[in-house]
């Protein structure tokens, strides 16, 4: 069944006296348990398009909904997790992943449940005390995807969430997102610009093209799950990040020719 339907998606940023047209039609339906992944040249509105999703900024034509009902604005049904960590340095670990269930007025010993099992679900039960200043990178998106799914939200979105992390970290992150995945089936949609994230965690990549993005093909992963980083020596993980490869180039070189 389709969770998120996006409907000839249209974005053109106004600013004085210029206008940059980010988006143009972009058609996607992403299925419920879905993990999507898109990927796209560099400006090609990816960001844009999540933020679309998250409620943050307005399309400026056509529809999105989810569950059958327009997106309007941002909402709890869908967690963010971004690439710059946004936890609340003043507050523990297990107060940040109890932030949003607080503000829902869940009462506490409940939410110090809900809080428990998802720290303990990203490997943090023991930092659940610590303030985020004392975390490493990794540990600190660890909590971000525990807050988020405390929430229970309806769909994930997460916008290069690992991209700051150094590539020993990425590797032990994206595992445990193929893990948290596996057992909880959130519905995801997952930014990045790194191919081999892309294959390695997606049921879908959808490739971008240049600016003004468009969805250009949807490419279905089917390797076995559960997945982990020995399934990127495979000869089918290589042939899907070849097709992926080249498309992006041909997009990137096409927008360089252009400017
Ligand atoms: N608030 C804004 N005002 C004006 N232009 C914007 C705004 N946000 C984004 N843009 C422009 O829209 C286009 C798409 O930007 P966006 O950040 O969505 O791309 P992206 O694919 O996520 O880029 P990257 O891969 O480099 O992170 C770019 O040309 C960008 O400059």
């Amino acid at each position: 069944m389709s969770k998120l339907l996006i409907t000839g998606v249209e974005k053109t940023f106004y600013t004085g006296n210029s206008e940059v047209e980010a988006l143009k039609d972009i058609n996607l339906q992403i299925d419920e348990n879905e993990l999507a992944v898109i990927v796209g040249p560099s400006g090609c509105g990816k960001s844009t398009l999540l933020n679309i999703v998250a409620g943050l900024e307005q399309a400026t034509g056509g529809s999105i909904t989810m569950n059958q009902k327009n997106i309007t604005g941002p909402g709890a049904d869908r967690g963010m997790v971004f690439q710059s960590y946004t936890l609340f340095p003043w507050l523990t670990v297990q107060e940040n992943v109890e932030f949003g269930l607080k503000i829902k007025g869940v009462p506490a010993k409940e939410r110090q449940e809900i809080a428990r099992h998802y720290l303990d679900l990203v490997g943090l039960s023991s930092f659940a005390a610590t303030l985020p200043k004392a975390l490493s990178g990794g540990m600190k998106q660890r909590v971000a995807i525990a807050r988020a799914l405390a929430n229970k939200p309806e769909m994930l979105l997460m916008d290069e969430p690992f991209g700051a992390l150094d590539a020993q970290t990425r590797l032990v992150m994206q595992e445990l997102l193929l893990n948290v995945w596996e057992k909880e089936h959130t519905t995801i949609l997952f930014i990045t610009h790194d191919i081999d994230e892309a294959v390695l965690l997606a049921d879908n990549v959808y490739v971008m093209s240049r600016r003004p993005g468009r969805i250009r093909t949807k490419i279905k992963v089917s390797l076995p799950r559960p997945r982990d980083h020995r399934v990127t020596v495979s000869p089918e993980f290589s042939s899907i990040k070849k097709e992926i490869m080249e498309l992006l180039w041909e997009e990137s070189m096409t927008a360089a020719n252009e400017k």
